[in-house]
């Protein structure tokens, strides 16, 4: 009889400061681009989480945005629901800088006392400091007795990520792979797709288009000259948005769509011809069930 190989699977919190690297350790170790990212505020629309696969582990990390806000009272956030479904996960990696423990980060220390699951410490950044700066701030940390594993990373340099992916699969719980081995994230690509041309629609406009925009593929599965044949809408809440979005001569909307065909490619890995349209949706923020047909959750926009 053959033997099934074990596997260790499970779902990981990453929390840590504002700015500590969250997302670029999520991309690097799930090696593309999961997270929409862009300098205006809420981006985030959707909770994204990565996927981490290798050939006996899968690592489902979920998304945290503001669960630790250190301007909340501590009574206050015992309230929030948010903590408790940090218990619902299997491991919990607190990232920090490569410096004293500031009172933010004891602040989340401190919470994360009451964690039932198992805690690991990433010092992040750690290109940035000397080796020697290190011992005196993990023996900080240490002291708190919270953490299972010390572990200096750089989410930029790739330092430490192979000792990370070991003690994930050491802390992790056995279990299937929940997911397919290609998928990085539990976003279906279509959503994926409409997420980068977002991105690119975030860039290019402003003041109140980028927020009246919201982006529907309309379809992705069909080939022709070798080249994926994808048609997305843009949706905009009036004419004049309309107006901005295709630009003098159609000028802004081809650059909208060669950036996006450029991200998309890279996303799927093959060639893609991107058709975009644009159309007026009068309030569509506020129509629930528009907002449901393109896969919004309305109170996510709330
Ligand atoms: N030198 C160095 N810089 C890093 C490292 N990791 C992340 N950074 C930089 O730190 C900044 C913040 O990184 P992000 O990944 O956006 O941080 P975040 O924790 O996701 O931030 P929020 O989304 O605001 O919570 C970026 O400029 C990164 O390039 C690292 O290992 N070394």
């Amino acid at each position: 009889m053959v033997e099934e190989k074990k596997n260790q699977s499970g779902f990981v919190a990453l929390l840590g400061r504002p700015n500590v690297g969250k997302s670029t350790l999520m991309n690097f170790l799930v090696g593309q681009k999961v997270a929409v990212t862009s300098n205006k505020p809420q981006t985030t629309r959707n909770k994204i989480s990565g996927i981490l696969t290798t050939d006996d582990m899968q690592a489902i990390f979920i998304d945290t945005p503001g669960i630790f806000k250190p301007h909340l009272d501590l009574d206050d956030y015992m309230d929030k629901a948010s903590l408790s479904s940090l218990n619902d996960v299997d491991l919990i990696l607190f990232m920090v800088e490569p410096e004293k423990m500031g009172k933010g980060d004891a602040y989340i220390a401190e919470l994360l006392q009451k964690a039932t699951v198992p805690v690991l410490l990433l010092i992040n950044k750690v290109d940035t400091v000397n080796p020697n700066e290190l011992l005196p701030i993990i023996d900080q940390y240490r002291k708190l007795n919270i953490f299972k594993e010390f572990l200096p990373v750089s989410a930029t340099q790739g330092i430490g990520i192979s000792d990370l992916i070991q003690v994930l699969h050491q802390y992790l719980p056995e279990g299937p792979k929940y997911y397919g081995t290609d998928q990085i994230t539990d976003r279906p690509e279509y959503f994926m797709v409409a997420e980068l041309i977002r991105e690119q629609i975030l860039k290019f406009t402003s003041e109140e288009v980028p927020h009246a925009a919201a982006v529907w593929v309309e379809q992705m599965n069909k080939h022709e000259n070798n080249k994926l044949q994808i048609e997305a809408t843009i949706y905009v809440e009036k004419n004049g948005q309309k107006g901005i979005i295709i630009g003098k001569g159609g000028k802004m909307l081809k650059q909208i769509g060669i950036n996006s065909r450029r991200q998309v490619e890279d996303l799927l890995g093959e060639k893609v011809n991107l058709h975009l349209w644009v159309k007026v949706q009068h309030n569509w923020r506020s129509d629930p069930q528009f907002l449901r047909k393109i896969g919004y959750n309305p109170k996510d926009l709330a």
